[in-house]
């Protein structure tokens, strides 16, 4: 395992989603770990695999491993762990996957001690509204529903929740100021929602409470991705 020992105030988890590596490498090698962390999904994982989290840690990167595990409590626990043995600073499963499974993840990192990386669970993806609740037989709002998956989370010993940044005023104030909350759906104003729904701006997000937000395409689709990224660190430094 090795997760770096750094102290890194900023508030980005910038979303990695390249199908490109070089031109992931290109952007990356233009940024100063600090300035951020990465968050490597589903799409860069499945394609370069754990070699290009220890390419990205080798050169300073904290990583958010955002593989969103939803398995039996004993496959879910197995993976977080493995994800563990990487070094990664943060990983997460599904809240849906429930009581056992959230406990039996959080139980497999007791034994890497203060090296164990943040554990959160994915309450009501970003991209779904009540429509799509509807759909899979929810009849809650996306926010009453993405609270009481995050109370579950909580009670299960997890350290925070994925959710929408609108959700933040709320959670903080029913769940308690220290329960992390990860916020995708981050779109400085005049770009592109796409298939995201409960979106904000990175300085309505500050304003809101959130500790970390996740973006991704406003970022990586850009024309010069890192000085997109310093634009967006340097409006919420003057929003703080
Ligand atoms: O509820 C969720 C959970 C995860 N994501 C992930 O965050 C990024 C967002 O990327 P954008 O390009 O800024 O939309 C992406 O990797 C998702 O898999 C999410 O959007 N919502």
């Amino acid at each position: 395992m090795s997760s770096p020992q750094t102290v890194n105030d900023s508030p980005i988890l910038v979303a990695l989603d390249y199908a490109d590596r070089q031109r992931a490498m290109a952007f990356v090698d233009r940024i100063d770990p600090q300035s951020c962390r990465l968050k490597i999904g589903k799409e860069m994982f499945t394609l370069f695999g754990p070699q290009l989290v220890r390419d990205l840690q080798q050169r300073g990167f904290e990583i958010f491993l955002d593989l969103k595990f939803h398995d039996i409590p004993n496959t879910a626990a197995h993976a977080v762990a493995a994800a563990a043995d990487l070094g990664v600073w943060m990983v997460n499963v599904h809240a849906s996957g429930g009581k056992r499974m959230m406990t039996a993840a959080r139980e497999a990192l007791l034994p890497f001690g203060k090296d164990a990386p943040l554990l959160i669970a994915v309450t009501v993806l970003t991209s779904m509204e009540a429509g799509d609740l509807r759909d899979i037989g929810i009849d809650l709002s996306p926010a009453e529903h993405a609270e009481r998956l995050a109370r579950l989370t909580r009670d299960c010993g997890l350290d925070g929740v994925v959710c929408s940044a609108h959700e933040a005023e709320r959670f903080k104030t029913a769940i308690g100021q220290d329960f992390k909350l990860v916020t995708p759906g981050i779109r400085p104003a005049g770009s592109a929602a796409g298939d995201q729904r409960r979106i904000m701006t990175p300085v309505e997000a500050q304003q809101a409470g959130v500790d970390y937000m996740v973006i991704g395409r406003p970022i990586t689709q850009s024309d010069d991705p890192a000085q997109t990224l310093q634009n967006i660190l340097a409006s919420l430094k003057e929003a703080s």
